[in-house]
């Protein structure tokens, strides 16, 4: 590593590039996250990317990780492959979120560290945070408060990864560092309609109901929480950046800085998508978490800001929509 650099009473860091030609695995490198970080990491000369789709290599399976690890030596590794979803999904299924995520994450950290994996980069999220925590919110409102319940479960798998991580350092001195995404959105984001997160369902629900000159569309909840919505390209770009600029053990917030509610966003997706027709509101749906803007002042410390505007990145994810949507519906 380089030179160290101190930020003052958050985190030390030292610069240092990455070695393009070693093995980096990019942990579900098909993925929202994980696919603009392997565009990313194209782009910035990486010739020796390693990726596995779950059919190939199930994470959940110890084994196959372990022997995959051996088999790859990655120098490097990103752990963007975890069980996703929206807040029905969530809500839903707590179990398989708490469990299929735990055993991934464990799987994917044993399996480094066994392997002496030189730098790893945990993803988490922003609903590891208390449900009414001070917005925007800090690195440290970690647990200060009850979770978010129709998250709660895959955030207590999410914080146990953050602290194998900072565990690791402890323990080991290893310089592995994990980061704390807002919502995010673009390519290859899951558009089902019970399934996804909220920006890739009214993408969906708007264009079918304009396609279909339908009067009205309901979503979910009240429309009134806020949130925040980061392009996936952004969020690639802050993970090389972190990689190369910061070792330390605080877990670091990423987002835009700015948030809208949901409502807003509603208006923004009909507008897009030609929609002329009512929108209504499901209060039998829940709103989850009333806000959730992330302090990204640590971030910006560092030296990175998002760069794509939301009304950028929409556009861009319509065109990825439209071009992808007879593939969407297969
Ligand atoms: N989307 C969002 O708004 C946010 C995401 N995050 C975090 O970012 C990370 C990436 O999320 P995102 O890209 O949205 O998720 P996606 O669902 O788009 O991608 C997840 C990836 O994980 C892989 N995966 C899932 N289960 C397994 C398994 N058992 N074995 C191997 N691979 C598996 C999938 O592989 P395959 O395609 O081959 O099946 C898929 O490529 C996650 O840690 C998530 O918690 C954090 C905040 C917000
Ligand atoms: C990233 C984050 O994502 C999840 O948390 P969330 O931010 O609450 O996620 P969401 O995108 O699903 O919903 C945001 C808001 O939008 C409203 N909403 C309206 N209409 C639809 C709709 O049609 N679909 C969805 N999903 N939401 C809708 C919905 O009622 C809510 O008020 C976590 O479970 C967890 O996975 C996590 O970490």
């Amino acid at each position: 590593m380089g030179n160290k650099v101190t930020v003052t009473g958050v985190a030390e860091y030292n610069p240092a590039e990455l070695d393009r030609e070693a093995a980096f695995y990019v942990a579900g490198h098909r993925g929202l996250v994980g696919s603009a970080i392997w565009r990313r990491l194209e782009a910035s000369g990486f010739t020796n990317l390693v990726g596995r789709t779950s059919y190939q290599l199930d994470l959940k399976d110890r084994d196959a990780t372990f022997s995959f690890f051996a088999e790859t030596k990655p120098k490097y590794v990103v752990l963007a492959a975890a069980k996703v979803g929206g807040i029905l999904a969530n809500s839903t299924y707590p179990v398989d979120f708490l469990s299929d995520n735990m055993r991934i994450q464990v799987n994917v950290l044993d399996a480094a560290l066994k392997n002496d994996v030189e730098r790893v980069l945990f993803l988490g999220s922003s609903c590891i945070y208390p449900k009414l925590a001070e917005q925007p919110i800090r690195e440290d409102s970690l647990l200060t408060g009850h979770l978010e319940p129709t998250n709660d479960a895959y955030a207590i798998a999410k914080i146990a990864g953050i602290l194998q991580t900072q565990a690791v350092r402890r323990q080991y001195g290893l310089p592995w560092i994990s980061a704390m995404p807002t919502n995010l959105y673009g390519p290859n984001d899951n558009f089902s309609p019970q399934g996804s997160h909220v920006l890739p369902a009214l993408i969906r629900r708007y264009d079918d109901a304009a396609r279909a000159n339908a009067l009205s569309v309901t979503n979910w909840g009240t429309g009134k929480p806020r949130r925040e919505f980061l392009h996936a390209d952004d969020m690639a770009d802050a993970c090389l950046y972190l990689l190369e600029h910061y070792d330390g053990p605080t877990q670091v917030n990423v987002g835009t800085g700015s948030d809208v509610t949901i409502k807003e966003i509603a208006d923004t997706i009909a507008t897009v998508t030609g929609f002329t027709g009512e929108t209504k509101w499901d209060t039998t749906k829940p709103d989850g978490t009333p806000q959730k803007l992330l302090d990204v002042s640590l971030l910006a410390k560092i030296g990175w800001r998002s760069q794509i505007t939301l009304e950028e990145g929409l556009d861009r994810t319509m065109r990825w929509y439209h071009d992808n949507f007879d593939r969407l519906r297969s």
